[in-house]
């Protein structure tokens, strides 16, 4: 058996979204052959993503018949990113941003994150919102980063996910009043000096709207991508439009819409009330050519779990199983940009 031998085997092995098999878009990094096993490194960079699991599992199937052991690996091609980049023990960094307030924007990206780790991934919750930090409190987290002695900070942890948020910084009941410039410090500041270690996710609670922190974020963090939190309703639909114009000016992926506060489940009548109206954000999603990552139902439960400190995600039920749905969508739709990013790298660079 030898490498070319593999690489044949590997040609059945259809990517779930790109429409062609692994070996033609590029995705196989490396294959080595020894008498026991195959070693094989794999262009997938959304772990934990359902799809990449399947690509994982269609590989293993593809080489049962060698009789030796297979190790995966996966890793985007070297070259794909440079040496200076920013947060490089960061693989994933995901946008959460809605065009108004409280559409539900901060419980997305707590469960969204808390989703992430419940599947198994390390990920990070970083909140940039200066002027209405709520992570800390939706996670029921009191504890204060600790500063280490060369002042670089260790953000706490809860649930699995490492935490960080203004709020930690400047005490959550300390008006803020700060200006573009002293927000771009701050958030410079935030991304150097924190410890996050290796994650394979850091989700990124964005303020409302299209302001100073917004573009600052942009700017500074290499996102993946973004995830657009609308409610309904018109108004809410045509703020979440200049979102989208926002991230496409500066080529940010828009990973999809999500549709929160979508329908009220009666508890009392057990009836399906839609109070916001409802399909305004799949309509969207639809017009806008996005994915839709799914519709969260209006619960009391999330806001009792929102301000009580526990991710509703990590419990049972109808709710949490829309929040996990939206989760492995997401997860999904990384592991699209990426493999896209690398395959177009693999075709574009000649073999060494
Ligand atoms: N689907 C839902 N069902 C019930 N309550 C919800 C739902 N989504 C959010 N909430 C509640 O609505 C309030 C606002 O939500 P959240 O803080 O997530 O919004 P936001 O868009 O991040 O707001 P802000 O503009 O302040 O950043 C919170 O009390 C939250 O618990």
């Amino acid at each position: 058996m030898n490498p070319d031998e593999v690489r044949s085997l590997l040609s059945s092995v259809e990517d779930p979204d790109l429409d062609d098999d692994i070996v033609s878009l590029g995705l196989v990094n490396a294959i080595d052959v020894d008498a026991e096993t195959i070693r094989l490194s794999l262009a997938l960079g959304a772990p934990y993503a359902p799809h990449e699991s399947q690509i994982a599992d269609q590989v293993r199937d593809a080489l049962a018949d060698t009789d030796r052991e297979i190790e995966l690996t996966a890793a985007m091609p070297p070259g794909l990113h440079t040496d200076e980049e920013v947060l490089p023990n960061i693989q994933n960094i995901i946008a959460v941003a809605s065009g108004k307030g409280g559409v539900g924007k901060s419980t997305v990206s707590v469960n969204l994150a808390a989703g992430l780790a419940k599947r198994g991934a390390r990920v990070g919750l970083f909140d940039t919102d200066i002027y209405g930090p709520n992570v800390p409190r939706m996670v029921d987290s009191e504890d204060a980063p600790e500063a280490t002695d060369d002042k670089t900070l260790i953000p706490p942890e809860k649930y699995g996910l490492k935490l960080m948020s203004m709020d930690f910084l400047v005490g959550p009941d300390d008006p803020v009043i700060w200006r573009g410039p002293m927000v771009h410090k701050m958030l410079t500041q935030l991304v150097e000096d924190v410890e996050w270690g290796q994650l394979d996710y850091l989700v990124v609670d964005l303020p409302p709207g299209t302001g100073d922190t917004q573009l600052t974020v942009l700017q500074t963090l290499p996102l993946t991508g973004a995830v657009i939190v609308t409610t309904p309703q018109e108004v809410a639909i045509d703020d979440a439009v200049k979102g989208l114009r926002m991230f496409g000016e500066h080529e940010t992926p828009v990973l999809g819409i999500v549709e929160n506060m979508s329908s009220f489940r009666c508890p009392d009548c057990g009836g399906s009330h839609d109070i916001f109206g409802s399909g305004g954000g799949e309509d969207f999603a639809d017009e806008e050519n996005l994915p839709f990552l799914g519709a969260i139902p209006l619960d009391p439960a999330i806001r009792a779990g929102g301000d009580g400190g526990e991710p509703i995600v990590r419990s049972d039920g109808e709710t949490a199983t829309a929040f996990q749905a939206m989760t492995e969508r997401v997860a999904n739709n990384i592991g699209i940009v990426r493999r896209q990013q690398a395959s177009t790298h693999a075709k574009t660079t000649p073999e060494q």
